[in-house]
């Protein structure tokens, strides 16, 4: 069976890959697995037979054979538990490589999020100015304490994982929004080489198409 994923039928970020689809497709290029993609409307999303993939009416979805996922973290470890590529086969690696996905998903991203979601609600509040600069500084906090633990390594431990995918692409979402990542020279030179890594190319050039193709 060839798994089937959803995607925005056109996405909002006019084909930059910051759609979470790009996690999926990236890691479904890793393992070489070839995919469907499903295009739904943000107005689909919402209707029922999108809300019983994915209750809170989001992409991406995956779908193989009777197994429906949704949550891009738990859609890219289940394809990374089938390829050494994404998750080593020896416990110990594997375990830590799991980690680094949380420690993007939930202690890295996290700060990204509230000062995106800070600068599209309340820049214009009086108190936005002011909560802009927080969020920034809450994620410089993590941004540094990554890049100290990175140090000159090419990943994250040892050998390319799904951690360092999900961690890449949690910083390529900061990167299109702020020039932050270049404070840390480090992370900047990690994000390149992610995104130069033929398997992300090639995700990325799936889902401008759709983009172009929508245009
Ligand atoms: N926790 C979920 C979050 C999924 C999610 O946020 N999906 C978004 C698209 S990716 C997030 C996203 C959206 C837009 C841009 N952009 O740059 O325009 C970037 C990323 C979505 O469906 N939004 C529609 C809705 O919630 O109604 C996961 O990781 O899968």
């Amino acid at each position: 069976m060839i798994p089937t994923i959803t995607a925005f039928e056109r996405s909002p970020d006019g084909g930059k890959g910051l759609a979470r689809d790009m996690r999926v497709r990236w890691a479904l290029e890793e393992a070489g697995q070839p995919y469907e993609v499903r295009l739904v409307s943000f107005r689909a999303m919402k209707e029922a037979a999108h809300l019983t993939l994915h209750p809170f009416g989001q992409i991406p979805t995956y779908e193989d054979g009777g197994l429906v996922l949704f949550e891009t973290g738990s859609i890219v470890l289940h394809i990374a538990e089938q390829d050494a590529n994404l998750l080593p086969r020896a416990a110990k690696p594997r375990a830590r490589a799991i980690t680094w996905m949380f420690a993007a998903l939930n202690t890295v991203e996290p700060p990204i999020l509230d000062r995106e979601t800070t600068w599209l609600l309340e820049r214009e509040t009086s108190w936005g100015a002011e909560r802009l600069r927080l969020t920034e500084d809450r994620i410089r906090v993590r941004l540094s304490q990554l890049a100290a633990r990175l140090g000159d390594a090419e990943w994250l431990d040892g050998a390319f994982s799904a951690g360092d995918l999900m961690m890449a692409s949690v910083l390529l979402r900061l990167a299109d929004s702020s020039a932050m990542l270049g404070e840390f020279p480090n992370l900047a030179a990690y994000v390149a080489r992610a995104e130069a890594r033929p398997a992300y190319q090639r995700a990325f050039a799936a889902q401008l198409a759709v983009f172009r193709e929508g245009a």
